[in-house]
């Protein structure tokens, strides 16, 4: 696929199936998140990647986080909150590492580098064939799923992204006119 084609037609997958991205493929979808935009290369990036049991632990957090909301919380809530870990083979989490107070660097900014680089990370899934869905839920600012993946004060998760091989058809994009956003000043 061509990069223009790619940037163009770029499409998250919500069902995905096995098995997950393999080595290979994972250090290339790193790559292409650590060519994000960074100002001042602070390489402001983590990345938690969960499949396996793993992805069962990060499951047993979502339901953790349902309990401390509200500990009369029913089974099914938590159960559910289990259950959507499962929606994908592996998951990358993607966390900016902010530096408050950092020069010319706003922690914004450091936010919306973390966002290329996920953004990053799903163009070349889709390069490789592979399908993606970026979610945050409410999980992506609870105080307790922030704790359980040892989040500093300041840093934010921008992201979960679900990612394995397609297993649906793609959604039709939708029309988009570039002239209903684009304000000219010549
Ligand atoms: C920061 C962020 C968080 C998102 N969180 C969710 C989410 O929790 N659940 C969801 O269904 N879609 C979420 N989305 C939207 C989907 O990833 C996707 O963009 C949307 O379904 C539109 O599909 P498209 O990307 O193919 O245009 C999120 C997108 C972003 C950028």
């Amino acid at each position: 696929m061509d990069a223009m084609t790619l940037l163009h037609e770029r499409n998250s997958m919500g069902k995905l199936t096995g098995p997950p991205p393999d080595r290979q493929q994972l250090d290339a979808l790193y790559r292409a998140a650590l060519r994000a935009p960074d100002h001042k290369q602070l390489t402001p990036w983590r990345f938690i990647e969960f499949s396996g049991e793993g992805l069962d632990r990060l499951g047993e957090l979502f339901a953790k986080a349902e309990y401390q909301a509200n500990p009369h919380t029913d089974d099914g809530t938590m159960d559910a909150a289990r259950k959507k870990v499962r929606r994908a083979p592996m998951i990358i989490a993607v966390i900016a590492k902010v530096t408050p107070d950092f020069p010319k660097v706003p922690p914004i900014e450091q936010i919306i580098s973390a966002g290329c680089a996920a953004h990053g990370i799903l163009l070349a899934a889709q390069a490789l064939g592979l399908g993606g869905m970026w979610r945050s839920g409410g999980y992506a600012f609870d105080t307790t799923v922030r704790q359980g993946l040892g989040l500093a004060e300041h840093d934010q998760i921008v992201g979960f992204l679900y990612l394995g091989q397609p297993g649906g058809r793609n959604k039709p994009l939708p029309e988009r006119d570039p002239d209903d956003f684009v304000e000219r000043w010549d």
